[in-house]
């Protein structure tokens, strides 16, 4: 059973908040004891910038894609990150502005330039985002940091470089794929995206790209269009964001949140429209199955599974089993879209303001469903289903049609089971018994859940003021056991005392075997703290805020300009820190007192900066 907690301190807002890159891996504390055997990098994409001079990004999906990384080994523990030099990024900091449109943030054209270049600016068409916050995953020898869009970024993952920006247009007939691809033992890659063809004939194609090629070409190079499933509706294609895949077929949800691709196409035309202003909800046709066969592309299954109406974006597992495809979902009931409760504004409400809006938004349940592969006339009005541990029915109607009803695995009011992860290597496409997930209470990340979907037995690991990211399982060596791993999370912690941190759970009993903290950064309000040793501090242009850490370098934020220093020294506890401060053509050397990390005192010579001089 997962129980309720309540936020009224309102910790979570941390989550949103911009965060510095690093000029180089920094060292982590750990606790407890990380098993001997964990070795590697653990690569986690996220939003890392919410602003970008005076303008704010607006929704949960806009902030600027930051490669994070933890590098296990010897049981010691480093950690770095680096933003993306996406288009998205590279442009937004050399203008100081949003250039390129995201989810749901708008461009708009450069103030600076005249009235004819801003007019041509808008009808330029389609600037499609490249802000690969979703996901990290390696195709053939490299790895790619994704969205859901046409671009994908290849990156160093030592260095955290950023290599170079792929379109998958120039290889695929597709206009994105998700950011939730199937990845085979031996590295192929399956994925799934929307297809705009020509005369406006709409589809869902499944793409596959090889893995690395004996010649070292870029298996990119090779990949092709393996299966097409038509979209139900002319114009309005369904969004997608995962898909499902046993060892012999491919399973499609078209689910009733709808991509108006006349809104989308005219949208880019009209100041102020999103991505987000794109989609709207079909009311009428709930949820279809689609099935296909893998290996040819003729087989797409005759017959229409219906359900009611749902939100999906995570395929948890998907297998086959005596004739029956069982398909497992996180689900959110109804059609109202669930990114439309995931604007910034909303995500850091206070909490009971927060949880109002998640009681009007869908709820949350994790589902199976099993659709039957084999059927005849004659089993008409009857469930087909006849696997003995599920509940799930699948009733052929008179139209040839067949009802899905589901089989609840987990279902708490307000509560969901989210970003869901199995022991991928073993289980993927097979019967399998545990899920892993992020447990989302009023979508706000507290706690992280494992599931036994055949018992609907539940563990969960939470601690106050903690809030965990998706958890990834990692298999013990040699195991013989499902769950004989650990699952490795990143934690957010608000307050300048309490680092964030690796997470190390025991997988079977989800209790916690390490913890690896990082003690980077702490950014606050400066204006009350500030004092100078001469002048008046009317005349000194604000100082917003700082950011230290106990690497050798750190940042000052001065007018929403990050000013990087030095610090020659770096103890944070109750220490002289002195930075030297670089700013454009200009050097100074500000001295700034901490105390546990808190900024208590700085003090700045007279002549560095004056009011005209910071503009
Ligand atoms: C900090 C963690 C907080 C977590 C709280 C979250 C609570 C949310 C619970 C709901 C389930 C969440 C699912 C999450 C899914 C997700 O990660 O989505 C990210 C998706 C993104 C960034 C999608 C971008 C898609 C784009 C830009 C698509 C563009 C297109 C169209 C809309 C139509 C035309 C084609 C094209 C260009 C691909
Ligand atoms: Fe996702």
């Amino acid at each position: 059973m997962v129980s309720c907690v309540e936020h009224p301190a309102g910790g979570y807002r941390k989550m949103f908040e911009t965060v510095e890159e690093l000029n180089e891996p920094i060292p982590a504390q750990i606790t407890g004891v990380i098993p001997s055997w964990l070795g590697g990098s653990l690569l986690r994409m996220g939003p890392g910038l919410f602003e970008v001079g005076a303008e704010p990004f607006h929704h949960l999906f806009d902030g600027q894609a930051m490669l994070h990384k933890f590098d296990l080994k010897d049981s010691r523990v480093t950690y770095y990150r680096k933003f993306i030099r996406t288009d998205a990024y590279v442009r937004a900091m050399t203008e100081n502005r949003v250039v390129i449109t995201e989810f749901g943030t708008a461009a708009y054209p450069d103030p600076c330039k005249n009235i004819f270049s801003r007019f041509f600016t808008y009808f330029r068409g389609i600037e499609v985002t490249d802000n690969c916050i979703v996901n990290i995953y390696p195709i053939g020898e490299d790895f790619y940091a994704v969205t859901e869009t046409n671009f994908i970024t290849k990156v160093d993952p030592d260095s955290l470089e950023t290599l170079k920006k792929v379109d998958l247009c120039k290889y695929l007939s597709v206009n994105g794929v998700t950011a939730h691809p199937h990845i085979d033992t031996d590295g192929t890659v399956y994925n799934i995206g929307n297809c705009f063809g020509k005369n406006m004939s709409l589809a869902y194609n499944v793409i596959k790209i090889p893995p690395a090629q004996k010649d070292k070409s870029d298996p990119i190079e090779k990949s092709q269009v393996v299966v097409q499933f038509p979209s139900s509706e002319r114009l309005k294609p369904s969004y997608v964001h995962s898909f499902g895949m046993t060892d012999n077929y491919f399973v499609f949800v078209e689910q009733p949140v709808k991509i108006n691709l006349l809104k989308f196409l005219s949208g880019w035309s009209i100041r102020g429209a999103t991505y987000m202003d794109c989609f709207e909800s079909n009311e009428t046709m709930g949820t279809l199955f689609h099935l296909a066969t893998k290996d040819s592309e003729s087989y797409l299954s005759s017959h229409k599974f219906r359900t009611s109406a749902f939100n999906i974006f995570h395929h948890i597992n998907t297998y086959e089993d005596e004739g029956f495809i069982v398909v497992d979902l996180c689900t959110w009931k109804g059609h109202d879209f669930v990114y439309n409760y995931l604007y910034l504004a909303n995500m850091r409400e206070d909490w009971d303001e927060l949880k109002k809006a998640a009681m009007r938004a869908p709820q949350p349940e994790v589902r199976r469903y099993v659709l039957p592969l084999d059927m005849h006339r004659e089993d008409q009005g009857k469930n087909l289903v006849s696997l003995s541990y599920t509940t799930a029915t699948a009733v052929l109607h008179t139209d040839g049609t067949i009802w899905l009803e589901p089989e609840v695995l987990f279902s708490a009011p307000r509560q969901a089971f989210e970003f869901p992860q199995i022991n991928y290597s073993l289980c993927r496409g097979k019967k399998y018994s545990f899920a892993y997930g992020l447990g989302l209470n009023h979508f706000i990340p507290d706690k992280i859940v494992k599931l036994n979907v055949q018992t609907k037995q539940t563990w969960v690991w939470q601690e106050e003021e903690c809030y965990p990211s998706e958890p990834l399982f990692v298999q013990t060596p040699g195991a013989t056991e499902e769950d004989d791993g650990v699952l490795l999370s990143i934690v957010v912690r608000p307050g300048a005392e309490r680092p964030s941190f690796l997470l190390v759970l025991d997988a079977m009993k989800l209790t916690e075997l390490a913890r690896a903290e990082c003690r980077t950064v702490s950014v606050q309000p400066l204006n009350s703290l500030l004092t100078r040793d001469s002048g008046s501090l009317s005349s000194f242009p604000p100082l917003l805020s700082v950011t230290l850490s106990d690497s050798d370098s750190g940042c000052l934020f001065f007018q929403n300009v990050c000013l990087r220093t030095r610090l020659c020294a770096s103890k944070l506890d109750g220490c002289l820190l002195q930075c030297i401060m670089f700013r454009f053509d200009r050097l100074a050397v500000v001295t700034c007192w901490t105390f546990k990390e808190n900024l208590i005192n700085v003090s700045i010579p007279d002549d560095i900066w004056t009011t005209e001089g910071s503009q």
